[in-house]
């Protein structure tokens, strides 16, 4: 048994980390950090989790955090640069949600989050945390970065068809849809219910922090380096993320079979029959990202559509199939949670 702490404790990725946790075989909860309900017991707090969680929120500095073998970091961007060098202890894993190292360069960092980047040393000891074009380098991790969720739909529809070459990696564009759980629990008039509500908005136009993450993991894999046309959008949905993806195909010719190849090992991507296009509904509430593909003819474009729950593969649940990796348990151990339907 190893002992978890969660900082940003009431936070959508802190709560969809203590649903996934608490039925872990290997994992128990020592803490639960947070800065505004410390003191508070959980389940009073949020009584979908009466009978099943005990434990009250507690402050950084009562102690608890020390116990930890594995510390998440379920807070804004900003946060975990700053305090996990201050927290860091040999031995001790610590995966992050957000998005403070997933930016090599400091540069782009600074372009696209804002603020200071990361110290070298720290964002050099981060790896990436997505399993499935990284899962060596995850197991012998101590620090992860967690992928964003956007990143993490747009990539592993893309991946396949442009390692293989069989489209192209210039001229990608990646069209974007959230629900509004992925802006996080804070009050916002951008998530205000009648601003949502029978509407749909494009945001962040040309400067979405998920932009470089997609080129820089995507060079990565290819070696080559092409922007991206990514946008947003917000969908009056609590849940889930599709990517809609159109690429310039190269060999339209065994291309079904080249994602399933790609994917044959890596039990949370499901790749739909040929032609068939997943909905997020399929994968809501668990940590599937489900993929179709479907060739243009008539424009010899590919699309993509791939789908995830943004708090589960998005965010929570892939961050507890790295942890899974990173202690050599099952890399599905305590996500096995079939998708909710309808
Ligand atoms: N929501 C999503 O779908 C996804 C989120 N992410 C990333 O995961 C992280 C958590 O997201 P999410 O849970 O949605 O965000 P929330 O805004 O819902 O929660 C973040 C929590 O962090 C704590 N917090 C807020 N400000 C600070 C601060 N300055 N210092 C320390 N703690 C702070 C608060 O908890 P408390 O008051 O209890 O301390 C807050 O509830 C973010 O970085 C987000 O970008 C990544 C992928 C998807
Ligand atoms: C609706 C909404 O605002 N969604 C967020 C989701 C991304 C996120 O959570 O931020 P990270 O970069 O830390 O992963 C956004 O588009 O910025």
């Amino acid at each position: 048994m190893k002992q978890a702490a969660v900082i940003g404790g009431t936070g959508y990725g802190a709560l969809e980390l203590i649903r996934i946790l608490e039925r872990h075989p290997y994992i128990q909860i020592s803490a639960l950090i947070s800065r505004s309900e410390e003191g508070e017991p959980v389940a009073d707090r949020y009584p979908h989790l009466t009978t099943l969680v005990d434990e009250k929120f507690t402050g950084l500095n009562s102690g608890l955090l020390e116990k930890a073998d594995i510390v998440f970091f379920a807070t804004p961007a900003g946060v975990a640069k700053e305090l996990l060098p201050r927290i860091q202890k040999p031995g001790v894993q610590y995966i992050d949600l957000s998005g403070d190292l997933r930016i090599d360069s400091p540069d782009e960092y600074e372009q696209w989050y804002g603020g200071e980047a990361p110290s070298e040393v720290l964002q050099k000891e981060a790896v990436y945390g997505m399993p499935e074009i990284n899962s060596e380098k995850i197991k012998q991790a101590e620090i992860i970065s967690n992928p964003g969720c956007f990143a993490t739909a747009a990539l592993l529809g893309i991946i396949p068809a442009v390692v293989s070459g069989k489209a192209s990696q210039k001229d990608i564009i990646i069209d974007g849809k959230t629900g509004v759980s992925g802006a996080g629990r804070k009050m916002s008039m951008m998530t205000h219910f009648s601003e949502t509500n029978e509407n749909i908005k494009a945001y962040k136009v040309g400067s979405h922090q998920h932009t470089p993450e997609i080129e820089q993991y995507l060079a990565q894999e290819t070696a080559a380096d092409h922007p991206v046309s990514f946008q947003t959008h917000l969908i009056p949905m609590t849940r889930g993320i599709m990517c809609t993806c159109y690429l310039s195909l190269n060999d339209p010719s065994g291309l079904h079979e080249t994602y399933q190849k790609f994917y044959e090992d890596h039990p949370f991507v499901r790749i739909r029959p040929e032609g068939a296009v997943p909905q997020t509904k399929e994968v809501y509430g668990s940590n599937y990202c489900d993929i179709g593909i479907s060739v243009d003819k008539r424009t010899g474009r590919l699309l993509v559509v791939s789908v995830i729950d943004n708090l589960v593969k998005g965010a929570s649940g892939q961050a507890v199939q790295n942890m899974n990796l990173m202690n050599g348990w099952k890399e599905s151990e305590g996500l096995t949670e079939i998708p909710l339907y309808p």
